[in-house]
């Protein structure tokens, strides 16, 4: 399988190398050349989650000798995930829940980045590549803490990870602040996430510094969606929940399903795409966005416009205008046009907006939450059914709703509940009516797990004990700089 870039397709690489570089050198990003079908889905319907895996993963990762390939899927999803299905679905109202935060970070991203160090250690070895990697992240929350905690102390590697100083809640940033490990790098951004992920694309794409960090025996590579060891992981997870819906005897073979994503930077709902167009059986996509809803707002007009405020909300890991996936999206349905999907990308640079015409969009749906609905939404899910869901996945739900009174449809819908409730614990406490007043995170914490009954995350129990080990902060601009500095180079 090669891969090629959304704006330039004569660029070819293979999986191997797109994993090491992230981002294609022109700015664009790498998709698979086609996207590979999987036959007899209904062969697969026993497998166990690393069996699956290695079913999908392979008919991507095709540079990769089997065994290998077969080792890495071993060591990412083992013991580390706090269930031995690593991602339990769980039936609450009208709806599945795909809880894909039973990770040691409690966020969906340790399902790609439990996994994305040994890929790209398998990936140097293959490329007999003899440089240290540094890899830039840039978070809204999520993404930070889990690539954080997946590359700490990998040997060759170093992580440096830029989040918005204001734009993430009181435990991702207690997460990101406290990690460990001599190679980890974490700073506080003046500004917000669309200025973090613009300065590191800024980074890559500044030939000058990339050939000074060459002579300086270091390669560039991302832990974000924009790379395809980012992206291909996740497609496994929607698999795995039709299968166990199957399994469980909730749908019959071959019966569609829908999939509602909070959606941010679009890379978990277009792995949901991929699945699709391999074969599993969707009836819609359902795009849910948070007030900042560039993306729902582009499914319903074809237009993409960023030219607003970013909004902070209670679901910071979605507070983006600038969504880096959405461009493969155009590039599959432009039927691989790159010449087109580099216009519409200088537009958006330009001018803030670009216009599609003609772009089928109709396998997606999308509406958007307001802070108010998500509260509703927390309540009403507790309330109900004993269930407990953090404001991400609260948005998705929400928009489920919506999208189940406008057309009637009912398909059985999984939810992609792509965090825990205890990253997010004000907006969820006080969505279910608990008194906050003069407490702190811990408390509030605390009084979650006791009113609803639900245990407390370790990973946040032992947050409480662990020292601030990250002190940095920088403005966009200051961003190469600070990197001058960890990896000391030209300095
Ligand atoms: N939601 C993100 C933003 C970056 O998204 P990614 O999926 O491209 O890493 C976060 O939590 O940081």
């Amino acid at each position: 399988m090669k891969y090629i870039s959304t704006r330039d397709k004569t660029i070819s690489i293979s999986s191997s190398e797109g994993i090491i570089q992230g981002l294609s050198k022109e700015g664009g990003l790498f998709v698979p050349r086609s996207i590979p079908k999987l036959d007899n889905l209904m062969a697969l319907k026993e497998m166990e989650y690393k069996g699956l895996a290695y079913v999908i993963m392979k008919e991507f990762f095709t540079d990769f000798e089997n065994d290998r390939l077969k080792n890495c899927i071993e060591k990412a999803y083992d013991n580390k995930f706090s269930t031995d299905h690593i991602v339990p679905v769980i039936k609450a109202g009208d709806a599945f829940f795909l809880e894909l935060f039973h990770g040691p970070t409690l966020a969906f991203k340790d399902m790609a980045l439990s996994i994305l160090p040994y890929l790209l250690k398998e990936s140097m070895r293959i490329n007999n590549i003899q440089k240290e990697i540094a890899i830039l992240t840039a978070t809204s929350g999520d993404t930070g803490k889990a690539a954080l905690e997946g590359f700490a102390n990998v040997k060759g590697i170093k992580i440096i990870v830029f989040f918005p100083e204001y734009g993430v809640s009181q435990v991702q940033k207690m997460q990101m602040l406290t990690q460990e490990g001599n190679n980890t790098f974490v700073v506080g951004i003046n500004g917000n996430f669309d200025d973090a992920q613009g300065g590191v694309k800024d980074i890559f794409n500044n030939n000058h510094f990339i050939n000074l960090l060459g002579k300086n025996n270091y390669l560039l590579s991302s832990a974000n969606s924009i790379n395809i060891g980012r992206l291909i992981p996740q497609i496994v997870y929607y698999f795995h929940g039709y299968l166990t819906l199957l399994r469980e005897k909730s749908i019959k073979e071959n019966e569609k399903i829908n999939i509602a994503v909070p959606t941010g930077n679009f890379g978990n709902i277009l792995a949901a795409y991929y699945a699709k167009e391999m074969g599993l059986p969707v009836n819609k996509l359902i795009c849910a966005s948070n007030e900042n809803n560039v993306l729902s707002q582009f499914i319903d007009t074809g237009i993409y416009d960023r030219r607003r405020r970013l909004i902070l909300t209670s679901s910071p890991s979605m507070d983006i205008l600038l969504s880096s996936n959405l461009e493969r999206l155009l590039f599959h349905l432009s039927g691989g046009d790159s010449v087109l999907v580099k216009d519409k990308m200088v537009e958006l640079a330009e001018l803030g907006y670009y216009k599609m015409d003609n772009l089928d969009l109709r396998d997606f749906y999308g509406s958007y939450s307001t802070e108010e609905e998500v509260g509703f939404e927390i309540n009403k899910m507790f309330m109900d059914n004993n269930h407990l869901i953090d404001p991400h996945t609260a948005v998705a739900y929400n928009v489920y709703q919506k999208y189940k009174s406008e057309t009637n449809d009912n398909t059985k819908t999984i939810i992609a509940s792509t965090a825990s409730p205890f990253k997010f614990g004000g907006k969820v406490v006080s969505s279910i009516g608990i008194d906050i007043n003069n407490k702190d995170e811990f408390e509030i914490i605390e009084k979650l797990g006791s009113k609803t009954n639900v245990k407390i995350p370790k990973a946040i129990e032992d947050l409480k004990d662990k020292e601030i080990a990250h002190k940095n902060n920088c403005d966009r601009e200051g961003m190469e700089d600070i990197l001058r500095k960890f990896l000391k180079v030209g300095i």
